[in-house]
């Protein structure tokens, strides 16, 4: 086996994992409320001590199995600091925060940037509340509490405070219940989604939801100023500047020629159709994309959550995805006639469409929750078919989905199981939650 030096190399999704990005739960799974936690993508609120122990065990699992394990946090403070873009990085989340006070802004870039980068990029993951930063705003509101003189708040954030602003009507807030200048990031632990790893490049995700967007600008910081990646030829297939979306948890690399892809409720075919022709011309080495059409629904919000491989020949599937009679749309995708376009054929056997892009004679789905009317959705709820391969054969699930990973290893499959009661939380399991930036090549 030759070894690999390119910082990001990725031709399948089981060859034996090397070098994997985890985030570990912080304060922002804290920072939820119930009135918030919904638009934040998260249907309860994770309890942060034990969310935590649970993902160390996960990074543990892999460590012990011979995967790197780096952490986006870090790689994000080394970035910015190696490439000294701390205040070009805070400008750029302060325009994507919806900030629209003059003096907020000034507050907010202020009190970022008197911090140690790597507090920095935590406060920025964790979000910020108005208690923590004082601007003028702040003080014309204790007017109106103490009816008196605005007296300047000792404190932390104090020496915030910008009295040079002219008063602006936008500086009187909207909605002075809300606690956060800056909303928290709780979705950061799902490392797979804002980026994907394919061959030796990725694709950096304009994501669908605003409560994700501003989760892709740490990759990008990190492909444009960390050493271990700039100075490398990371091929960026496809920026985050687009109008179209695109999440990782539908991207999956099938081997070097092809890739299968969501169209979901977090994935357009119009940017899979784009990433098409990105690849193609290029110069990388896939040339074939099947753009798998599963239902735009919560529970199902990426391919990953109903489809995952585990070896060669074997793959997980929640069978909520195929119509009755097992069909499904697949749209092929494959460079075109002419430059600038692709050609298309669409297939509805699933099963018979992956044989022929893997090459192999028999092929196992193998059914979440045993395909039970209770179980499969029961478990495919808590991502009983989001399996993580770290080689070919050898998965990592969470142990509360028993059904489906007796089934894997009825299939003989190597489960290794970890503790899901928190992490299970934010709707995203072992794939979701990793974002392999090295496997070795398959045989
Ligand atoms: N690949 C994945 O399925 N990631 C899970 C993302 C869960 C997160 N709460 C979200 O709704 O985006």
């Amino acid at each position: 086996m030759t070894e690999i030096t390119a910082p990001i190399h990725v031709n399948s999704e089981i060859g034996k994992l090397k070098t994997v990005l985890l985030k570990r739960p912080g304060r922002e799974v804290e920072n939820l409320t119930p009135e918030i936690m919904e638009r934040l993508l998260f249907d309860d609120i994770p309890y942060l001590k034990v969310i935590q122990k649970e993902h160390d065990e996960f990074a543990k699992a892999l460590e012990d199995n011979g995967v790197e394990v780096l952490y986006l946090e870090k790689l994000a403070a080394e970035a910015i600091d190696a490439g000294n873009a701390k205040e070009t990085f805070v400008e750029k989340v302060l325009s994507e925060s919806n900030i629209e006070s003059p003096s907020v802004y000034e507050g907010l870039k202020n009190y970022l940037l008197d911090m140690e980068t790597q507090d920095m990029v935590i406060a920025i993951m964790e979000g910020i509340r108005k208690k923590d930063v004082h601007t003028k705003q702040e003080h014309l509101s204790d007017v109106a509490e103490d009816g008196g003189e605005p007296v300047e708040k000792k404190g932390s954030g104090s020496s915030y405070f910008t009295e040079d602003e002219s008063d602006h009507l936008r500086d009187v807030s909207n909605d002075d219940d809300y606690p956060f200048y800056m909303d928290p990031m709780p979705n950061l632990y799902f490392t797979r989604d804002p980026a994907a790893s394919m061959g030796n490049g990725l694709t950096i995700n304009r994501m669908m939801f605003e409560a994700r967007q501003r989760e892709s600008l740490f990759m990008e910081a990190i492909m444009q100023y960390h050493p271990r990646f700039a100075s490398s030829d990371v091929q960026i297939w496809r920026d985050r500047n687009h109008t179209s979306f695109m999440e990782g948890g539908d991207e999956l690399v099938l081997n070097e020629k092809t890739l299968a892809i969501g169209i979901s409720q977090r994935t357009s075919a119009q940017a899979i159709e784009e990433l098409a022709l990105e690849l193609f011309s290029k110069g990388s080495t896939f040339e074939k994309i099947l753009a798998i059409k599963i239902p735009n629904v919560r529970a199902m919000m990426h391919l990953d959550t109903v489809f995952t491989m585990v070896d060669y020949d074997k793959f997980t599937i929640h069978p909520g995805i195929l119509r009755i009679g097992g069909s499904i749309d697949v749209y092929v995708i494959e460079k075109g006639d002419e430059p600038g376009k692709v050609k298309i054929t669409h297939e509805t056997d699933l099963e018979k469409s992956l044989k022929d892009v893997l090459g192999v004679e028999e092929l196992t789905l193998i059914p979440c929750g045993g395909g039970d009317a209770i179980a499969a959705p029961r478990e495919q709820w808590n991502d009983g078919s989001n399996t993580l391969a770290i080689a070919p054969g050898v998965v990592v699930t969470y142990d509360r989905n028993y059904m489906s990973n007796e089934l894997l290893r009825e299939h003989g499959i190597k489960v290794i199981e970890i503790s899901s009661s928190e992490l299970s939380r934010g709707r995203g399991g072992p794939r979701c939650m990793s974002m392999p930036l090295v496997r070795e090549d398959l045989n």
